[in-house]
Order: C-alpha cells, then sequence, then structure tokens
C-alpha cells in the first residue's frame, strides 16, 4: 500500500493553513456603506478629508485670543463682539486684541483666535461679553486631530462593524472595497431533506446548509446555494461541476469512514485532496483539497461538526480574524482527549464556564444554548477551579 500523498491528522493550524494555501488573493468589489456591515475591508482605506477640516470650537461660546482673557481668573474681562463662526459658516476676517467672535460646536475657529471661553463662563451685555473666567485653548479641536488627509486609516482586513462604517464616511468614502468571496454551498446525503418538507422514516432536515449560509453571510460572503445531492457519485460529481463562478466550494456530510461517503472518494480519485482529518473534535474528518481547480472544503456532516469547523478553521482563514477569545474559569471539568484539540459546548455566566450537558456532534441544541467553544489542548484535562481559553460564538 502506498502513502497517501496528502496530510492527514493535522492540527487545527495546519489546517488553516493548508486551506489558506489553496485559495486565490480575497477578491474585492465595492459595496455602498449601508450594504457592508459586517464585510471585511478588501484594500486599505485612506482619508480623502482632514476631520476636523479645519481647527474648530468644540463648545458653544465665544472665540478670542487668550492673552486678552487671563485676567479674568481675578476679575471678570469684557470683550467686543465683532460677529460669528458657525458650523458650515466661517468668521471672515480676523480677531484683534480686544475682540472675540461668538462661536458654536464644530465652528472654525477665525483667523487671530486661540481660545474658547463657554457660554457658561459669559454674561451678554449688547454688544459686549463679560467674561467670569480665562479662555481655554485646550477647548478646541486641531486641524486633523482625528485623521489628516492621505493618510491610511483603516488597514485591510479589518471587519466592518458600524464604527468603522461611521468611520469610512467620515474619511470620505461613500462606498468601500470588501472582500467578497463567492462560496457555493452544497449539503450530501440521500436522507437530508429541505426544512418545510415531509420527514419520512431516517431523513434528517438540512440544517447544516441553513447554518452554514448564515455564517457565509455574517462573514462577509456571497453564497451559491447548490442545494442539496443525493449519495451518488454521478450525482455529486454534477454539482461539484455546476459550482463554476465560485471562488470555493463548501459542502457538508460525506466526507468519513462510510460506504456512502462518496465526497472523499470523489476527491481522492477525481480531485486533489490537501489535507483529510484534522486533530480537533468535533470535526475529525474534515477533508480539504481540490474539484478541477475550484478549491473544495468538505465540512463533515454532523450538524455540530460542521458548524463549529467553519467557525474554528474556514472562518478565520475567509476573513483573517478567528473567533475572539478570553480566559474565564472552569465551573466544571472538561475532559481531555490524548490526540485532538477539543472545542466543547459550553455555557458562561459571569467569568464562569460550565460544561453543557450533552456533547454529542448531532446535538445541534449543544450549539444553539452555548456561549462558547472551550478549547482544551491535545492531551490536556481542565479541572473545575482552572483558568481555560474560550472562544466566544
Ligand atoms: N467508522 C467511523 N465512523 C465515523 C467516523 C470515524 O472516524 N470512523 N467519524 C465520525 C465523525 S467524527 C463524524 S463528524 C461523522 C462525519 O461523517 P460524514 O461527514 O461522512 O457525514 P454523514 O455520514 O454524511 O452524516 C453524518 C450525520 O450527519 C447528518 N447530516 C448530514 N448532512 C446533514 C445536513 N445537511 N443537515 C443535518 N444533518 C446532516 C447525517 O444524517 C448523519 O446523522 O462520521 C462519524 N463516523
Ligand atoms: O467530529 Mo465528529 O464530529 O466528532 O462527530
Amino acid at each position: 500500500m502506498t502513502a497517501p500523498t496528502f496530510s492527514m491528522h493535522v492540527s487545527v493550524e495546519q489546517a488553516r493553513a493548508l486551506f489558506a494555501g489553496l485559495l486565490p488573493a480575497p477578491p474585492v468589489t465595492a459595496l455602498a456603506l449601508r450594504d457592508a456591515l459586517g464585510w471585511t475591508l478588501g484594500a486599505d482605506l485612506p482619508a480623502l478629508v482632514s476631520h476636523p477640516s479645519a481647527t474648530e470650537s468644540a463648545l458653544d461660546g465665544v472665540a478670542c485670543r487668550e492673552a486678552d482673557t487671563l485676567g479674568a481668573a481675578s476679575a471678570p474681562v469684557s470683550l467686543r463682539v465683532v460677529g460669528e463662526s458657525r458650523a458650515g459658516a466661517p468668521f471672515v476676517g480676523e480677531v484683534r486684541a480686544g475682540e472675540c467672535v461668538r462661536i458654536y460646536t464644530g465652528a472654525p475657529l477665525p483667523a487671530g483666535t486661540d481660545a474658547i471661553c463657554p457660554v457658561e463662563q459669559l454674561r451678554e451685555e449688547g454688544n459686549v461679553v463679560r467674561l467670569l473666567r480665562p479662555a481655554r485653548p485646550g477647548d478646541v479641536r486641531p486641524e486633523g486631530g482625528d485623521f489628516h488627509a492621505g493618510e491610511t486609516v483603516m488597514a485591510a482586513g479589518l471587519r466592518l462593524t458600524p464604527a468603522r462604517l461611521a468611520l469610512a464616511a467620515a474619511l470620505g468614502h461613500a462606498q468601500v472595497p470588501v472582500r467578497h468571496w463567492r462560496v457555493a454551498l452544497l449539503s450530501t446525503g440521500d436522507e437530508v431533506v429541505e426544512p418545510g418538507q415531509p420527514l419520512l422514516p431516517g431523513q434528517v432536515y438540512d440544517s447544516n446548509r441553513v447554518g452554514l449560509a448564515a455564517l457565509l453571510r455574517e462573514a462577509g460572503c456571497e453564497v451559491l446555494d447548490l442545494g442539496h445531492a443525493p449519495d451518488s457519485p454521478a450525482a455529486l460529481r454534477e454539482r461539484l461541476n455546476a459550482a463554476g463562478g465560485a471562488d470555493l466550494l463548501l459542502t457538508s456530510g460525506g466526507v468519513s469512514m462510510g460506504r456512502y461517503d462518496f465526497m472523499r472518494d470523489l476527491l481522492l480519485e477525481e480531485g486533489e485532496v490537501a489535507f483529510w482529518k484534522v486533530r480537533m473534535r468535533p470535526g475529525g474528518p474534515a477533508l480539504c483539497g481540490r474539484w478541477g481547480g475550484l478549491p473544495v472544503f468538505g465540512l463533515p456532516g454532523n450538524p455540530v461538526s460542521s458548524l463549529v469547523v467553519f467557525q474554528v478553521i474556514v472562518r478565520p482563514v475567509l476573513t483573517g480574524e478567528a473567533l475572539p477569545t478570553r480566559q474565564v474559569t472552569a465551573a466544571t471539568p472538561f475532559a481531555s482527549l490524548p490526540d485532538k484539540t477539543a472545542f466543547w459546548r459550553g455555557v458562561l455566566t459571569g467569568d464562569e464556564v460550565r460544561e453543557y450537558p450533552r456533547q454529542g456532534s448531532g446535538v445541534l441544541r449543544s450549539l444553539s444554548d452555548a456561549d462558547a467553544l472551550v478549547i482544551v489542548p491535545e492531551g490536556q484535562s481542565v479541572a473545575a477551579g482552572e483558568r481555560v481559553d474560550v472562544a466566544l460564538l
């Protein structure tokens, strides 16, 4: 028997690296800001303008020369009002000694002024204001204090959160370049049935395709739904060939040891395999390779396994961002696996995590009820009271 030409029993890190090695550079398209929430920035984003665009007031009050107002520390100081500066309608001209200009938050600081006294510290007397304390230079927002025109402010690979979309708008962009993976998604298995259809004995609803499509969209991918293929090499071949135009083909099921696990056999015999089997649970039988040049990731059919492998291996590669992790205290023990990293489903309460009572790879409720994957490295066990890393779902 000849040794396989692909890697077997790879670590989670090796699986990510081998999968990443199959993918082309992330395709990039432009999206309107309102459509870009959750997508990954596909290129560095420069500031098209400075913000603030000019040095401006941080308060409603008057703009004046600080030096004129220092005496207000002991007795009120009077200044003559010579005009007004509003956001969008700046004061034109120069303010001289003994003068001031009414100013509002966000309005440009007039030439000749360097400090602000807020309305709360003013007494109005016609065209004169009396300052009850000295004006402060610190109450201005300097030009470019947030960012300067031309500066690269957001780096490619950032996930677009609401605050980052707001920042992109402030930088002057109406559209943003985003990584736009087109992912063809296929479920396999004779027993798999579309939700809403009657379920005959031995059949199961296609939960994987629903969960995976949602995870893909959440990761900012376009989903090309290839539906579901029965367990037959001919049907599978036909569906795999229909994935043209995609950057990646994601399948679920048919990757393990069974007689009807044709995904594995097809890729082994007619495609290329980069790796098969990852030292993790759930998700051990994951398969990765190519079909006619198209990168393929074969997720295991077990419902928990397919979603966990996506979260732990596929998603970080596509988005460049792993699930966020933190350390918490184990409230229950977590079992060790001699040669696998375990991703046990855990329920968080404050700084503690307890094991979800049923950890079977078919118990989808363990994922829907869990807040975190408790990461127990190969060969290590976690006793109650010990600190443990969790990945937040
Ligand atoms: N002899 C061995 N048997 C198994 C091994 C092994 O190492 N030796 N590994 C087990 C592990 S671990 C997993 S995970 C599964 C993965 O198997 P497959 O990827 O071949 O998946 P299937 O056999 O097609 O299905 C497994 C299970 O999942 C259900 N399923 C499949 N697709 C869906 C779907 N779209 N939605 C909901 N549920 C789905 C399917 O009905 C089966 O119950 O193999 C173990 N076996
Ligand atoms: O990974 Mo299998 O996922 O342990 O059931």
